[in-house]
């Protein structure tokens, strides 16, 4: 074992076959390949970096392989050839003399198909490749194929920013969709997180007010008590909730694998005796959340669905809605591909339903926060439009105001009472959140 491009090869060869995520994989499949220090960072490069464009780069193989069909393991290995040739600093002749050695140890026969066509691309150039496959094509499609973005995504995208008048802005969330992400730490509430990492001089981050920034591997900074690896848009969701909820009262996280925003609400809420119960209906994801959570401090841990959730019983209920993650795609580039148009109808039931449990769970004057780390506009404010018609006894408010409460320099639109945070203004997740009040 133990060749970078090998690995990362075999790597997204199981995030495609198993619809695994590739960062809940990376981490295991580095462990067992022995590989130093340095050419994990090229696995990660090229199977996050191969991902991600691999709209792209299947256009370019599809130009030059008319007709023909590859297998799954050749067309990988293509793309991540690509990669190295058009995004990373590998010379040209390594990226596919690699590439085709690589080929040959499981299929011999496709060695020559591979090596004309990583060889005809460099010689013709990104530029002139990216002209041939968008030529006469309509400006959605030339975007999508430019970005890497589905179609579908595209516009759905574009739907989402022109309800905050930023419908020109499509190109900038689309490149910062491609980014590679800061790894950001949440310093919890009551613990000495925030000094430590001040202490041992990590930046603050511009988003979240307990947040900070890694840079290199986080993993020793995760032994200071209280410290979690957690996007701020996550911490701000969490922290929102806490700005307005009952700290004393009872809380429930409805969705909450696997228990980022847990942790955070059961440290906010402890110093003034607040309870917390957790549901969430996967056993797996249930363990992470117990794992997530301080076993010091109080949480009820429960497997179970949502819609079961005890009526009438709750002073504060974050529902961190099951949704197509397409506001999450720079963390999870799988996403873009594994969502259809069809799979957000069974989403927006979903979200539907837990919606009107959560409204039953809640008590007169509580609080109920709904949020996705999606910004399409059927799983977000439609949703939140259907519970208000369906419940006069709710009211709607403004959780800009409240964000703005917890970080004045957030810039969040004044016309609108649902926030929606955008990676290319706010370098967040594109979480979305509405604040509803029960009367
Ligand atoms: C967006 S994730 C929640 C992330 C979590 N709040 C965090 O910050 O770590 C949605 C979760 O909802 C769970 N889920 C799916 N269907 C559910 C249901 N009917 N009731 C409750 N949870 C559900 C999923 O298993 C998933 O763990």
């Amino acid at each position: 074992m133990s060749n970078p491009r090998q690995v990362a090869l075999d790597l997204l060869l199981r995030v495609e076959e198993t619809d695994s995520y590739i960062n809940l994989l990376l981490s295991s499949v580095l462990e067992k390949s022995g590989l130093p220090e340095i050419d994990r960072g090229l696995v990660q490069e090229l199977s996050y970096g191969a991902l991600r464009w691999q709209l792209q780069y299947d256009e370019f193989i599809n130009l030059l392989t008319p007709g023909k069909v590859l297998s799954a393991k050749v067309r990988i290995s293509l793309r991540l050839g690509l990669h190295q040739l058009f995004r990373m600093r590998v010379p040209a002749h390594a990226a596919i003399h690699e590439t085709v050695e690589m080929v040959k140890r499981f299929e011999r026969s496709a060695a020559g198909l591979v090596n004309a066509v990583l060889r005809n691309c460099d010689r013709a150039g990104f530029d002139s490749l990216l002209g041939q496959v968008t030529e006469n094509k309509p400006a959605i499609e030339v975007m999508a194929i430019t970005h890497s973005h589905p179609k579908w995504v595209v516009t759905a995208l574009i739907s989402a920013l022109e309800l905050d008048g930023k419908g020109g802005e499509i190109e900038q969330l689309l490149i910062a969709n491609n980014d590679t992400p800061e790894i950001n730490l949440a310093a919890l509430p009551g613990s000495n997180a925030q000094q430590a990492l001040l202490e041992l001089g990590l930046t603050p981050g511009d988003a979240s007010p307990i947040s900070f920034i890694a840079h290199g591997n986080p993993e020793p900074l995760l032994a200071t008590p209280g410290v979690r690896v957690q996007d701020q848009g996550s911490q701000l969701v969490a922290l929102a909730l806490l700005a307005v909820g009952d700290k004393s009262g009872s809380w429930l996280d409805m969705c909450s694998g696997p228990g980022g925003k847990s942790a955070l609400l059961q440290a906010g809420i402890a110093e003034q005796g607040g309870l917390l119960d957790c549901l969430e209906p996967a056993p797996h994801r249930a363990e992470l959340v117990r794992q997530a959570l301080n076993p010091k401090l109080q949480a009820n841990v429960i497997v179970g669905y949502g819609q079961e959730a005890k009526q009438n019983s709750y002073d504060a209920i974050l529902l961190d809605a099951p949704c197509s993650g397409l506001g999450s795609v720079r963390r999870k580039p799988e996403s873009r591909w594994r969502k259809t148009p069809e799979q957000l109808a069974n989403l927006t039931k979903i979200q539907a339903e837990l919606l009107e449990a959560a409204v039953l769970a809640l008590k007169s004057g509580g609080y109920l926060l709904y949020s996705t780390c999606s910004p399409i506009v059927v799983e977000t404010n439609t949703q939140v439009k259907l519970i208000l018609d369906r419940h006069p006894e709710l009211e709607l408010e403004n959780a800009n105001q409240v964000l703005n409460g917890i970080n004045p320099s957030l810039q969040l639109p004044s016309g609108r009472k649902t926030a929606q945070l955008w990676t290319h203004l706010h370098t967040t997740d594109a979480m979305f959140m509405a604040l509803i009040r029960k009367k």
